[in-house]
């Protein structure tokens, strides 16, 4: 089955290196990219981390605890020795309404504010079987304030047979530094929301649109598509928080990480 594999990341790093097609974009760095493809992973079958290179996972599992506290200043992150949003945030931390805020307090006419997760737990607790189980981070009104404009645009959930699993469609995906991250990300996200409503972790589906290797980064997935996967690790967390927002980084335990060692490349901004 194509979900219990261990290697549909790698084959899609292959894919993309193999049928991208040369383009120029946004950052001027140069990419190949392919348009619209599907992964999935069954969380069962071990947590989907990405074996063939070292993945920070610490900067993965703190990043989604800031999106679902809401806070999308750099500075709590850097606080606690998270980079990846250094390139975007000015002086004071700033990076505009980016996920966290349309998360947590998407604006509504009258100075509301709507809280998606609160009001996504409520749904899947009261009506699991609705197929409007759905996030979405792409809010036209407030593009222009926010220092990159969302990536991951929309995730839906969906429950069945006690399982809960997850799509989450990706407007763009850098394949070799952000996809590895948004995997794990959004499986953690799964796996914390099964916990909270007592339910089995299902699937997680990942759909990128325009998936893409920056040109600076072909030698990095060369030497990463050399290497053969190990088996996935485990992730288990060690108490019950209360609710959806009171996860500490403490509260996660990666089990059994096996990697291939580290491959450096350059941040596209
Ligand atoms: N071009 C680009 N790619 C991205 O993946 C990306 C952006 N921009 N902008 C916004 C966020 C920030 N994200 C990032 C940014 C940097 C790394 C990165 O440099 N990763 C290194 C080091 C990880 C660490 O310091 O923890 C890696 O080896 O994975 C990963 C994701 C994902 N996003
Ligand atoms: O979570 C993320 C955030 C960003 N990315 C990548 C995808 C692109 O390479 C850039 C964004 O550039 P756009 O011109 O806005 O598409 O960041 C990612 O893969 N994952």
């Amino acid at each position: 089955m194509n979900n219990r594999k261990i290697s549909q990341y790698e084959d899609l790093l292959r894919d993309v290196r193999t049928n991208g097609q040369r383009g120029d974009d946004r950052t001027g760095t140069g990419t190949i990219s392919v348009f619209g493809r599907q992964i999935r992973f069954d969380l069962d079958a071990g947590f989907p981390l990405v074996t063939t290179k070292r993945v920070h996972f610490k900067s993965i599992a703190l990043e989604l605890l800031w999106f679902l506290s809401g806070d999308s200043n750099a500075r709590w992150l850097q606080d606690r020795g998270v980079t990846i949003w250094d390139e975007w945030a000015n002086e004071d931390g700033n990076l505009g309404p980016i996920y966290g805020v349309q998360w947590r307090s998407w604006p509504a006419p009258e100075d509301r504010a709507i809280d998606q997760i609160e009001q996504l737990i409520k749904s899947l607790r009261a009506n699991p079987e609705s197929r409007r189980h759905v996030v979405s981070a792409w809010n036209p009104a407030s593009l222009h304030q926010m220092a990159l404009v969302p990536c991951h645009v929309l995730f839906q959930f969906h429950v069945s047979q006690g399982r809960l699993s997850c799509q989450l469609y990706q407007r763009s995906a850098d394949m070799f530094l952000g996809v590895p991250f948004n995997i794990a990300s959004y499986s953690l996200l799964t796996m914390m929301l099964a916990q909270q409503l007592d339910l089995e972790p299902g699937e997680f589906i990942w759909t990128g649109g325009d998936c893409h290797i920056y040109l600076n980064h072909l030698e990095a997935v060369d030497r990463q598509l050399e290497r053969s996967p190990y088996p996935n690790p485990q992730l288990t967390f060690n108490r019950k928080p209360p609710a959806i927002f009171d996860y500490q980084y403490e509260d996660i335990s990666l089990l059994d990480y096996r990697h291939h060692p580290l491959i450096t490349a350059p941040v596209a901004v």
